[in-house]
Parts: C-alpha cells; structure tokens; sequence
C-alpha cells in the first residue's frame, strides 16, 4: 500500500466524489492524491450531523479517517504534515495548506464533534469514537487482567517438571519463561525466529495440563492464530515440538487442533467484528494460546479479550519486530513497551537463537538494533546463511535460483510428484516488497515463467508445475487464504496439490495467484529454506525496517537479499509509522 494515491485520471472515483460546497483546504488534500473522496465524505457528514463546519477540524476528521485506512489508531496532529509531506512529490511538497499545529490543536479541542463523542483527544491523538472506545477497552481488560488471581500453582511439581520438559543450561530461559506463564494469568512470550517460541510454548502446555491432573481437572485448550496459514503452522509445530519432550509427555499436547482467531471467537456471517463469544458468553477454555501475534489487529485484540474468561490463562505469542497487523494496531509493540515497566509485567522474553547459523541470527538482529552499517557488514561478510546480491540490475542475481527452483517443480510436476513439487515450494521463495512495478510480484512471476519456457521449450499453457497462492478462504474446497499448492500432471489431467494431500482440478479453484514470487506481507507466517529478498528502489515507501526484517527472518537456512547500498541503509532507516496510544494508554494507567 503506497502512502498516497495518483488519480488515474480526472474522472477518478477517488476525486470525483468529492461532495459540494467542500472546503478548498479538503479538496487540496484531495488533489494532491492525500485524503480520497471517501475520507472527506466520511468527515464532512460527521461534521454536517455534529454542528462542524470549521475545515480545519474538518481536515483533522478526514486525515484521521485516512491514518485507520493505513493501520493507525488515530492522528498526530502535531507529526501528520511532516510525515505527509515526506511522501509527496518534490514539485507538491510545501504547497498544502496545512494549518498552524497549536492552532490547530486548540480549534479541534474546542469543536462541537468533541463534546458529543464523536472524536477524542487524548494520549497526544486524535481517535475517532470506534477506535478510542476499542484502546481504552483493551487497556482496561488487560489491566485487569495482570492484576487478576490465578489458582497458585503447586510449586514442588512445577519446579520438577520444568527441569524435566526443559532439563540444563542450554533450556534456563526457556525454563524460567515457562514457569512464569504458569503462575500469571496473562503472559505476553516474544522472542525473533528460532528462539524457541514453540518449544516454549509445547512445554508450557505439559506443565499446565500436569498442574489441572494434579487438582483433578481437565484443561481446555483453545490454540489459535490470526490467519488459516499460521494456525496451520502452529499445530504443525507443536507436534514436531512434542517429538522432543520426554515419552511421557508427549500425549500431553499431541492431538491439539489450532484455529483462526475468528473460529475461535465464534464466526457470524451477519457481522464481520462481532463473535458468538463475548463478554456475556464467554469461550470455555481454561487456556488460550495466540501465535503470531503481531499480525493480530486491535478489533481482533478487543474481542480476544472480552471472550476470555477471566480466570483462564491468556498467552499471547509473537515478534514485536515483524510487520503489523494489516487493519489498524500495532498492538503487540505497544504490549511489550506499554507494559514492560508495569510491577505485574505480563511480558517474558527469549533471546538466545537456537537454530540458525550465525548468518541470519547476526543480521535479524543487526536489522532490530537498526544499525545500517551493522546490517551491511553482515551481508558483506559473506556469513555462511547470507548472500548480498549489491547490485541495481537484479536479474542476473536472481535468474539461476529462480530458474533451477522452478525447473525443479516442473520436472516433478510433469512427473506427476505430487509431494516432490509441493517440497520444491518449500525450498526456495522470493520475496518482493510490491505487487506491481519493476520490483514487483506480477513482473517476476511473468519473468520466471519465462525463464522456464526458455529451458524447457515449453512455451504452451498447460499450467503443469506452476505454483500457485491461494489469495481468499474458500470453505467448501477447504483452501484457505495463504495456501499454497502445485499444479501436477495425473492420468485424470492436471489437478493443483496442496500440502496436507488435498487435490482439485485447476478451475475449480476460484482466488488464487502464480507464486514464483509473492509479497513480503503475504509471507508473514511462513517459511522456507532458502529465501531472495528483492528490495525495491530506496525510495519505494513500502521499504522499512519490519518489512526487510520480516523477509530475512522468513528464511531458515539461507537469505540472499538483492539490491543496492542506498535500499538497504533506507529499509534498516524507514520504521512503520502507525500512531497508537495504546502504548502510552497503558504506560500511564
Ligand atoms: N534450548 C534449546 N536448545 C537447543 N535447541 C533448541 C532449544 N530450543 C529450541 N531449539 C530448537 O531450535 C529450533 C527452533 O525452535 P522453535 O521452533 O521452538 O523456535 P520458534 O521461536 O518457535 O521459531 P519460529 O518462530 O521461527 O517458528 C527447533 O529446531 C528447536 O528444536
């Protein structure tokens, strides 16, 4: 998603709903590809039924309504001109007409839509009613919730099985952050890739279980997972996770099932953010287990909160550094730094890395402490896991590796290897910051398709050994958004595999993509031996820290990031911004 939008023409929908009699100051914002007419529309009605005709707050209610549409909570009246101004072209910046920021300030705190709910202004934000109402809620179920008892457990048995579940030095943190959870009634685990989230999370689960056989009780798990994809990766990984436990307590989490955050909840086909399970009918789970928490947004963390039971155990698992939710939050930082200094702080962290070379664990970390010089030294060096392609002219870079991947697929999908293909995909991804553009998604997958037709002489359609991403949940198929499959020759014609053994004819298939390539966003939650990085031009506003840190960290063996000095010390040096003031919301409560 780009900061701004180019009208495709004059009669751009974007522009052209634009109501009449708007001030010149909102269409301004307009022209300049800022506020869509949709935003203005939204502020000018709530200024119309509220008794606001000022533009100044007008333009305060539209730019708010654009900030949700790009993942923030609210406005910084005093931040949005220079942050805006950052994205606009050379020619446009300066020519906005942005108002004083004390004055402005002062106009919106003394308007009408204020004194009747409609927006607020607190935590240095401007909130619209919806989103206030939802941080102040989250604030206020969590700080319950820290200071919430739990039944004691019995320390003798926990102790014991600490030791046995997680046994020595090399497991210490693991072991203390563990038996931590097992005392609070919320636990907030982070910890980057490899530091044994997982691991953590399936020991927890036997010392949790070992504690309710101990009074007598069975405990119900509900695991989940803001999408299908990770929901699917977490039950994968606790049962790979149980194979390391001792015999005897591997039964104690196998056969978990994992679902999305909106199963869990409760689904309602009548209402996108409302769940079966609320506060006055609340899940039954003794424990919820959430991972992948820093995709979950701040509706979802809402609901999340006021379905859990209040004396159930709540863990929140996740990567405070990857990308944030595709809705607006970024609830998972402003946790662990809105709660880190808090006397019943809910957040335990792992550090240590347990399973890469030192390649990728240099470089993730490099790109969290955000030094870019670091970051280039160790893409330099030449660390075993780490190739640095340095170059503005990416294709001879990346040829050979998406080549040989995709004839690899294709020679076992003409073969009809369903399982030999589906572990090409896993072997090898690249991994763009655009869809569209020279760097993008569509423009390497049309050129890795036609890498392949030139080495095999295949230049018909048939479609065998192309790869493919399903791109929305389809329920009657079972496929769900994020899946990823094959298609491969049968003696009944081509048929798309994907990984847990399903089979469907090709045009059976409604939402789905080539994958050669897919997008650093799409990624997030899943992973692959061998991982390209395309960076993209070091201006492209897409390029931050998260974005490059979660597509190095998507790679367990091997990273090769391509592309120039200049994008990367701008992707190590651009932060997401999304102004939340849940963070501070918590910090001063
Ligand atoms: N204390 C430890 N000592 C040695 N190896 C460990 C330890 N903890 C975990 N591992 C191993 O390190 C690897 C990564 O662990 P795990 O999958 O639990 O990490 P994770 O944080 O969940 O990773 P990701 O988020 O990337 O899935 C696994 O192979 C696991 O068996």
């Amino acid at each position: 998603m780009s900061e701004l939008f180019e009208p495709l023409d004059g009669y751009d929908r974007r522009l052209l709903g634009v109501p009449d009699g708007t001030p010149d100051e909102l269409v301004a914002f307009n022209v300049a590809g800022v506020l869509t007419a949709a935003d203005i529309h939204v502020a000018t009605t709530v200024g119309r039924l509220g008794g606001e005709s000022s533009p100044e707050v007008l333009l305060a209610v539209a730019l708010t309504v654009r900030a949700v549409r790009f993942g923030s909570v609210g406005l910084d009246l005093a931040t949005v001109a220079d942050s805006l101004e950052g994205a606009l072209s050379v020619d446009q910046r300066g020519t906005l007409p942005w108002p004083d920021p004390d004055r402005w300030r002062s106009v919106v705190a003394a308007s009408p839509l204020l004194r009747a709910g409609v927006v607020h202004l607190d935590t240095e934000l401007l909130h619209l009613d919806r989103y206030h109402a939802l941080e102040v809620q989250v604030c206020d179920d969590l700080l319950v919730r820290l200071d919430a008892e739990v039944p004691a457990p019995d320390e003798t048995l926990l102790q014991a099985g600490a030791h046995r579940v997680f046994p020595g030095e090399g497991y210490a943190e693991q072991r203390a952050a563990a038996a931590a959870a097992v005392r609070q009634p919320t636990t907030v685990l982070t910890g980057g890739p490899g530091t044994g989230k997982t691991t953590t999370v399936a020991g927890l689960l036997v010392l949790l279980r070992e504690q309710a056989e101990r009074r007598g009780e069975e405990l119900r798990v509900g695991l989940a997972a803001p999408t299908a994809k990770a929901a699917a990766r977490l039950r994968e990984a606790i049962e790979e996770a149980a194979d390391q436990l001792p015999v005897a307590d591997r039964d104690r989490v196998r056969g978990l099932e994992a679902t999305t955050l909106h199963r869990l909840l409760g689904f309602r086909p009548d209402n996108a953010t409302r769940f079966r399970h609320h506060r006055g009918n609340r899940l039954p789970h003794d424990v919820v287990l959430v991972d992948e928490t820093s995709m979950m947004s701040l509706t979802m963390t809402a609901r999340l909160l006021e379905a859990v039971r209040p004396d159930a155990r709540l863990i929140l698992v996740g990567d405070p550094d990857q990308l944030a939710s595709v809705e607006a939050g970024v609830v998972l930082g402003d946790l662990v730094a809105g709660l880190a200094e808090h006397p019943h702080t809910p957040v335990v962290g792992l550090r240590t890395v347990h399973r890469y070379g030192e390649g990728i664990g240099a470089l993730a970390r490099a790109l969290r402490a955000g030094d870019a010089d670091e970051v280039l030294g160790v893409l330099r060096a030449g660390a075993p896991g780490v190739t640095f392609a340095e170059t503005d002219d990416p294709v001879p870079a990346l040829r050979e590796a998406c080549t040989s991947a995709a004839l690899r697929m294709h020679a076992a999908a003409e073969a009809g290897d369903a399982p030999g293909a589906l572990a090409v995909l896993e072997q090898h991804r690249l991994l763009c910051a655009h869809r569209d553009g020279p760097a993008g998604v569509r423009h390497w997958n049309a050129l890795v398709e036609q890498w392949l037709a030139e080495a095999t002489g295949h230049h018909g359609r048939s479609g065998i050994g192309r790869p493919l991403l399903v791109t929305a949940n389809d329920y009657a198929l079972g496929v769900l958004n994020g899946d990823a499959g094959v298609v491969v020759a049968t003696p009944d014609g081509p048929r798309a595999f994907f990984t847990g053994g399903d089979a469907f004819a090709p045009a059976r298939l409604g939402d789905v993509d080539t994958m050669y390539a897919m997008t650093i966003h799409k990624a997030q939650g899943s992973q692959a031996a061998e991982v390209s990085v395309l960076l993209p031009p070091e201006d492209s506003l897409l390029l931050t820290r998260e974005l490059f840190y979660t597509a190095v960290t998507r790679a367990r063996e091997h990273v090769r990031v391509v592309g120039t000095e200049a994008a990367v010390r701008a992707a190590v040096e651009r932060r997401v911004q999304r102004a939340s003031g849940l963070r501070r919301r918590l910090q001063v409560s």
